[in-house]
């Protein structure tokens, strides 16, 4: 297994040996600071017009399982913000801790919340994703913290997938599916430039981080627990821990499209 992971082995600590933008100017997670990120009143609100038919599948893909979207036109897309230009939804998936104190990519004044969502964009100025992914402004990512509460009943639509894609390259149909569902109800944000948090770890993308979270159950986020990092016929491996942690800030400047 010489593939990068989130084992002693093959984890954050040992990407930059095959990946060394890992130690570059703009990575990401980031701690997010609020009193140090300065409220842009030229900052716009965000634009999330998403189409549920252009939502295809969902798969374990070996270190997350993510919904992955039709992008062959613009169907479903992020405007405004902080970005120019029109951004097509490509896929969203989750990060999560094995217990609910830890889990999220990005903190807040060193507050970890279980698991965090991201919503992936590429910027159609390119002819692609994968063209999009290594432009410094190619794409970008709506991230939403998932807080301890109530259950919910449209991250449970998710997790009542889990057992079809408990193993590695497991996928099945998920269609219909409007992913706005599962947007806190306020979209205020912080926005920085930074990179994937997996590699390649391109510096491409404008992350978007939610000030407000969403709830989910101890129980739901069992249920995340118990997908798998490996494949059928490998030893299991729980899919659990699948985070980077909080990357230096470097000379960069967090923006807050809110008060
Ligand atoms: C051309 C290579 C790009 C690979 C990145 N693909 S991605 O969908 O943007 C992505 C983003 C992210 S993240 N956490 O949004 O940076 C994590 C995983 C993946 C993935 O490939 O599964
Ligand atoms: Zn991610």
């Amino acid at each position: 297994s010489h593939g990068w992971g989130y084992a002693d082995h093959n984890g954050p600590e040992k990407w930059c040996e095959n990946f060394p933008v890992a130690n570059g100017p703009r990575q990401s997670p980031i701690d997010i600071q609020p009193s140090g990120a300065s409220f842009d009143e030229s900052l716009k609100p965000l634009k999330l017009q998403y189409d549920p038919s252009t939502s295809l599948d969902i798969l374990n893909n070996g270190h997350s399982f993510q919904v992955t979207f039709a992008d062959d036109d613009d169907s479903s897309t992020l405007t405004e913000g902080p970005i120019s230009g029109k951004y097509r939804l490509k896929q969203f998936h989750f990060h999560w801790g094995a217990s609910d104190d830890k889990g999220s990519e990005h903190t807040v004044e060193g507050k970890c919340y279980p698991a965090e969502l991201h919503l992936v964009h590429w910027n159609t100025e390119y002819p692609s994703f994968g063209e999009a992914a290594s432009k410094p402004d190619g794409l970008a990512v709506v991230g939403v913290f998932l807080e301890i509460g109530a259950a919910n009943s449209n991250i449970q639509k998710l997790l009542d997938a889990m057992d079809a894609i408990k193993c590695k390259g497991m996928q099945t149909s998920f269609t219909n599916f409007d992913p706005t569902i599962l947007l806190p109800e306020s979209l205020d944000y912080w926005t920085y430039l930074g990179s994937l948090t997996t590699p390649p770890l391109l510096e491409s993308v404008t992350w978007i981080v939610c000030k407000q979270s969403v709830s989910v159950s101890s129980e739901q986020m069992k249920k995340f627990r118990s997908l798998l990092f490996t494949a059928e016929d490998e030893e299991a491996c729980c899919m659990v821990n699948n985070y980077r942690p909080p990357q230096p800030l470097k000379d960069r400047e967090v923006r807050a499209s809110f008060k």
